[in-house]
């Protein structure tokens, strides 16, 4: 089903106005989202716009919600309702109203995994199931890696609104991690300096209708593999949260409201205190959808391991110290299946 030489986009494959979806994209069974979903929700914590009068009591929040989901809300953390608009609208409107030739200026390369740009697949093997899902990949921090020109030109304030969405969101991570490291009784930089300078990637997600969603996943199950991502979703809602065996979705808020979802490298670094959150997103057939995570990873070359104040004789590091890229090197080429990548750095008890 190749339409040219490029690789696919998924929202060619549902404007051609399939009935069904090609084979390559067809969950096996075990995987399909065929489960009566939760009435559960992933916590809600309110920053109440950081006041230091209030922080002894959002800390016990966070650290509540860290431990028990590894991914809840938060609302009034100082990001404008408006600016998380913005990114959310700029999206849609290069999906939606750009030509393919347009978006195909900003291909990223199918040969390199996470490179920047438009593109559909994940992973660098071939023989997985695909997610119907098409994104756009930014390169926003360190700063040295952040070249505007190398994103939509359209709508016009498109490479602005990233960029402002970019330093606004690694400063929410920052404090995020701040919290969570006082938690768990750490200094406040612990976290953020053991994931060191922040390597921030955007990914603008755009899942199109799918005439099949009861066979199909807008994103495979994964854990996010960086140390914190920040997520922003439209009203059409599809992300769900994995909870003691069950998929929890995650209903869209609106407002300034971001899903914060923890990440391997400080499941290591909170040696399991606090576990990364299993999720994937469903795709349905009215309506696309479209979301907004922001990675915070290691450089590729910081070496990760559980903070020693939270380990002990009676307490034995978990986890093995993995060098960052090797950890992201593994992840795309065997692909995230769940947790088996930070599952494969557990140390014999
Ligand atoms: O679209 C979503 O809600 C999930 C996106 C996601 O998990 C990711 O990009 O890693
Ligand atoms: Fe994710």
């Amino acid at each position: 089903m190749e339409i040219s030489a490029e690789p696919i986009r998924v929202q060619s494959l549902s404007q051609a106005g399939l009935n069904q979806v090609p084979p390559q994209y067809i969950q096996p069974p075990q995987h399909r989202p065929n489960r009566p979903s939760s009435s559960t929700n992933i916590p809600l914590v309110n920053l109440f716009g950081l006041d230091p009068t209030r922080r002894d009591s959002v800390r016990t929040s966070i650290g509540q919600a860290c431990r028990d989901w590894g991914a809840f809300h938060v609302t009034n953390h100082g990001i404008p309702a408006s600016i998380v608009d913005a990114i959310k609208r700029a999206g849609l409107t290069f999906f939606n109203d750009s030509s393919v030739e347009d978006k195909l200026n900003y291909a990223c390369d199918p040969s390199s995994s996470a490179s920047e740009g438009y593109g559909s697949r994940m992973l660098e093997k071939d023989d997985t199931v695909l997610d119907w899902r098409d994104y756009f990949d930014h390169h926003t921090l360190p700063l040295r890696r952040r070249n505007p020109t190398r994103w939509p030109h359209f709508p016009a304030d498109y490479r602005q609104v990233v960029s402002e969405y970019s330093d606004r969101i690694a400063s929410l991570a920052r404090e995020l991690l701040g919290l969570a490291s006082e938690s768990l009784g750490l200094e406040t930089r612990r976290l953020e300096e053991a994931v060191g300078e922040f390597w921030q990637n955007i990914t603008i997600s755009y899942y199109p209708p799918c005439p099949q969603p009861e066979l199909t996943l807008g994103l495979q199950a994964h854990s996010d593999f960086g140390a914190i991502t920040l997520l922003v979703q439209d009203e059409v809602g599809g992300l769900e949260v994995l909870k003691d065996g069950e998929w929890v979705p995650v209903k869209p808020l609106g407002g300034d409201a971001v899903v914060v979802l923890l990440a391997d490298q400080t499941e290591i670094m909170t040696n399991g205190k606090y576990r990364s959150a299993q999720h994937r997103a469903l795709t349905n057939s009215n309506q696309a959808r479209l979301s907004v995570a922001t990675f915070h990873d290691p450089a590729k070359t910081v070496k990760v391991s559980p903070a020693s104040e939270l380990t002990s004789a009676s307490t034995p590091p978990l986890y093995r110290e993995v060098v960052y890229g090797d950890y992201v090197s593994s992840w795309y080429t065997k692909g995230p299946e769940g947790k088996r990548n930070i599952d494969a750095l557990l140390l014999e008890p």
